[in-house]
């Protein structure tokens, strides 16, 4: 517990006057969520959205403001926990199955603070079972489709019964042991139908935070990703600009995408 919270006390450091925040979901974010509603307290002025109702309530019980997201188009900063933290900064997320929501609120969020203990913190992702997020309709074609890419999967049970999200579906937990290649994986289960998002955060956290027990912190370097996760991260990223007849490269990187990859 201290490691969590000395880890989100210094990140709340981050938050001014004036900003829209996100809250995260977790044991983690709790700490952070706690530090807001204390600095609210005591005069803070700021607007928040949350990951999950856990979140949104706590938030309203400690008096910080919700804002609708229909009033708002970006996300100053939003503070976050994980599951695992690669040393490019790659997450998995979604332990708490808020991942659909997180990672909304993150793509929406200027900047993103990920806090967490030190056993979060891996060489490799994928110990921690990748929590992908499916439709209710046709699951069981959809879990066959997700141990086709080479994992163990299981649909998470909360007594008894299927888990179900915020957003009315299920968690289905993939054990892969070890994920070489993370940004590809993102894109090959995302592209299965039945998927609504998967727990993968590629390239999306500003920065992060680590607590120890006795209370220290430390903020990591970000380790530069080798050529050919490189080439995976800029390949997923490239898949996500549609181009339209107005604008017919999307984004004008100067070169195409066929050159980048
Ligand atoms: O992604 C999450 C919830 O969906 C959490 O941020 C993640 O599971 C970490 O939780 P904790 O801070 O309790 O260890």
């Amino acid at each position: 517990m201290e490691a969590k919270k000395a880890a989100a006390e210094l990140a709340i450091d981050a938050i001014q006057d004036g900003m829209i925040v996100g809250l995260g979901t977790g044991s983690t974010a709790y700490w952070a969520i706690q530090g807001i509603g204390a600095r609210v307290q005591n005069g803070l002025r700021i607007q928040a959205v949350a990951t999950s109702v856990v979140s949104e309530n706590l938030a309203k019980e400690l008096g910080i403001p919700l804002i609708p997201f229909a009033d708002i188009s970006e996300i100053d900063v939003t503070i976050d926990g994980a599951d695992e933290v690669d040393q490019a900064w790659h997450l998995i997320k979604g332990g708490g199955g808020a991942l659909l929501r997180e990672k909304i609120v993150a793509y929406s969020s200027k900047k993103l603070i990920i806090v967490v203990d030190e056993s979060k913190i891996v060489q490799r992702l994928g110990a921690f079972p990748l929590p992908v997020e499916v439709v209710k309709f046709g699951y069981e074609l959809t879990v066959n489709k997700l141990r086709a890419l080479g994992c163990e999967p299981k649909v998470r049970v909360s007594e008894g019964n299927p888990y179900v999200t915020d957003n009315g579906n299920y968690i289905v937990d993939c054990h892969f042991k070890s994920i070489s290649n993370p940004a590809e994986l993102h894109q090959a289960i995302n592209g299965i139908p039945g998927v609504v998002e998967n727990g993968l955060f590629i390239g999306m956290a500003s920065q992060v935070i680590v607590g120890y027990k006795n209370g220290s912190v430390v903020r990591p370097a970000k380790k530069q990703e080798s050529n050919e996760e490189l080439r995976a991260h800029l390949k997923m990223l490239l898949s996500k600009i549609k181009p339209d007849s107005d604008h017919h490269d999307g984004i004008d990187l100067g070169i195409t995408g066929d050159e980048l990859i």
